[in-house]
């Protein structure tokens, strides 16, 4: 066929006409920006192919694969277009590291005002206040920090035992969906030691798993007229927090009383100190209940299961109550869970984190700089991917297999022949460090042990495959289970 007749067909067919000069136009369109982008030293972007959406597509079917193969294809260092966004993803250790230790090139302040204002109804005078930098933030680190979290931490362990016994009889020998066992005793341990027995824990559960199965949506832009489950679950969070903070909560932490004081004392009625607290209590409810969840499928997933766990658990059992003659450990359950050493279930606390976390630390470039080898202008956006560093082959042997012995058995973390660092940042870093991991993983500790300490665990046979991740919910911390295992409990004697 001559290129007139081919051409002739193309006239003859207006649809057929405009897609060719479509696909012609992103041809030359992606031509150009990558000539453009090279010769300003930019760094290159994944290719796409649909304008303006760009590769979100594709990260939202499978951003472990999307990731890897751009890191392959490109290098540490790579633009990706997204709904008419574009961010360069940092993955190399070193330059992730060196974004974190200059927040005045790479900024978060703005993020962290946008990401309140936008998904959360503090009002703005509060949030652009001298009174959340200078006064709120470092209250909220003190009482987070080791040394201040004390009381917080031992009501919470007093609460996870008191919990696991209520929750475990009701579900003991039955086959019992993991995530209805699992999800609830963190969530309620986690209320009670911050706001006390008097919030109401089982009231706002429905609206914040309302509120967070859209969360990603509202953190990507998409309007809140989409998203009305999203805003219903925020609005009832809003309601249950204004009440509670006007009724009585004496038996709140220290943390929760004081900041209260502090924004009282400001003018701001109860309706603006619950929606500091809603944003709060998102951060603290968003990651660790699935982060545990993950640990105990992930574990019986395993051909050993928990044995492992529980043999490290019940030595030390035996070693404390050879310590302290005629004592129970019911009684000190604080001081036994704080002061017992458990190497395995710290690396698989540990592991499990690196496993399951997707979490993204964003920044804005605010003067032109350079990164590796590439040029950044004010105003650029930068996230820092730390998934692509727990997954990378070549800090972390066999990065795909979930191994809970991996931080007592690999010695060490190099790539390139030279040690890694910040090899695991399931917390993210810098500036915008998680806040609450001490409380994290104490928490998990807790659990965990007390768990194995009252029950064994197993997999109703009868289960089907069990949870994957739900992978689109790029950047949000620990990843969400989709589907669940069923599991049988049974009371240790
Ligand atoms: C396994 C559990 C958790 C994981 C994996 C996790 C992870 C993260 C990540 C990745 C960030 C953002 C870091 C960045 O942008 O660089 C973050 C921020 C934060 N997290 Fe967590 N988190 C967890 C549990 C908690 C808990 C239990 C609390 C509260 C007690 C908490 C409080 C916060 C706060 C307040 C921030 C904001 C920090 C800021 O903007 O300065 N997190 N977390």
């Amino acid at each position: 066929m001559s290129l007139d007749i081919q051409l002739q067909a193309l006239w003859s067919s207006p649809k057929l006409f405009f897609t060719g000069l479509a696909a012609l136009t992103i041809i030359l369109q992606t031509f150009y920006e990558k000539r453009k982008r090279v010769s300003e030293s930019r760094a290159p972007m994944v290719s796409y192919l649909i304008l303006w959406v760009g590769s979100a597509l594709e990260i939202g079917r499978n951003l472990d694969t999307f990731f890897n193969r751009a890191q392959r294809k490109y290098g540490d260092v790579f633009a990706v277009k997204a709904f008419g966004r574009d961010i360069t993803y940092v993955v190399s250790p070193p330059l992730i590291s060196e974004i974190y230790r200059n927040p005045q090139k790479y900024d978060f302040g703005h993020y962290r005002v946008a990401l309140t204002t936008e998904c959360f109804a503090i009002p703005a005078s509060l949030i652009k206040s001298d009174l959340l930098s200078n006064v709120l933030r470092p209250a909220q680190h003190r009482h987070l920090s080791p040394t201040g979290l004390g009381p917080t931490i031992e009501s919470h362990t007093t609460a996870v035992w008191d919990l696991l016994e209520k929750e475990g009889s009701r579900f003991a020998g039955v086959s019992t969906p993991l995530r209805d066992f699992v999800l609830p005793v963190l969530y309620q341990s986690s209320t009670h030691a911050f706001f006390g027995r008097s919030c109401p824990v089982l009231e706002s559960y429905q609206a914040f798993n309302d509120f967070d199965s859209n969360f990603h949506l509202l953190l990507a832009g998409v309007p809140r007229i989409f998203l009305r489950k999203s805003t219903e679950g925020l609005a009832t969070m809003n309601r249950l927090f204004e009440k509670y903070f006007d009724g009585p909560h004496e038996d709140a932490s220290e943390y929760v009383l004081e900041s209260e004081r502090v924004i009282r004392d400001q003018g701001y009625d109860s309706k603006a100190v619950g929606a500091y607290f809603v944003c709060f209590f998102f951060a603290l409810m968003a990651n660790m209940p699935n982060a545990g969840y993950w640990m105990i499928v992930l574990n019986l997933r395993r051909e050993e299961g928990v044995r492992p766990l529980v043999d490290e658990i019940d030595e030390a059992v035996t070693s404390w109550k050879h310590q302290n003659p005629g004592q129970e450990i019911e009684d000190h359950l604080y001081e036994f869970v704080s002061t017992t050493e458990l190497p395995l279930l710290t690396s698989t606390i540990q592991e499990t984190l690196r496993y399951v976390t997707s979490a993204i630390s964003i920044r804005r470039v605010t003067e032109p700089v350079e990164l590796g080898g590439y040029r950044f202008d004010k105003g650029d956006e930068i996230a820092c991917m730390t998934r692509s560093v727990h997954l990378d082959e070549e800090i972390h042997e066999n990065a795909l297999e979930y191994n809970p012995r991996r931080y007592i058995d690999q010695k060490g973390f190099s790539k390139n022949g030279k040690i890694v660092t910040n090899h695991s940042m399931p917390w993210g870093g810098g500036v915008s460090m998680c806040a609450g991991r001490h409380f994290a993983t104490r928490a998990l500790k807790s659990f965990m042990v007390f768990l194995l300490i009252r029950y064994t665990l197993e997999i109703d046979p009868k289960s089907s495959e069990g949870p994957t991740f739900v992978l689109e919910r790029v950047g949000t911390g620990i990843m969400q289970p989709r589907g669940d295992l069923r599991v049988i409990l049974h009371p240790r004697k």
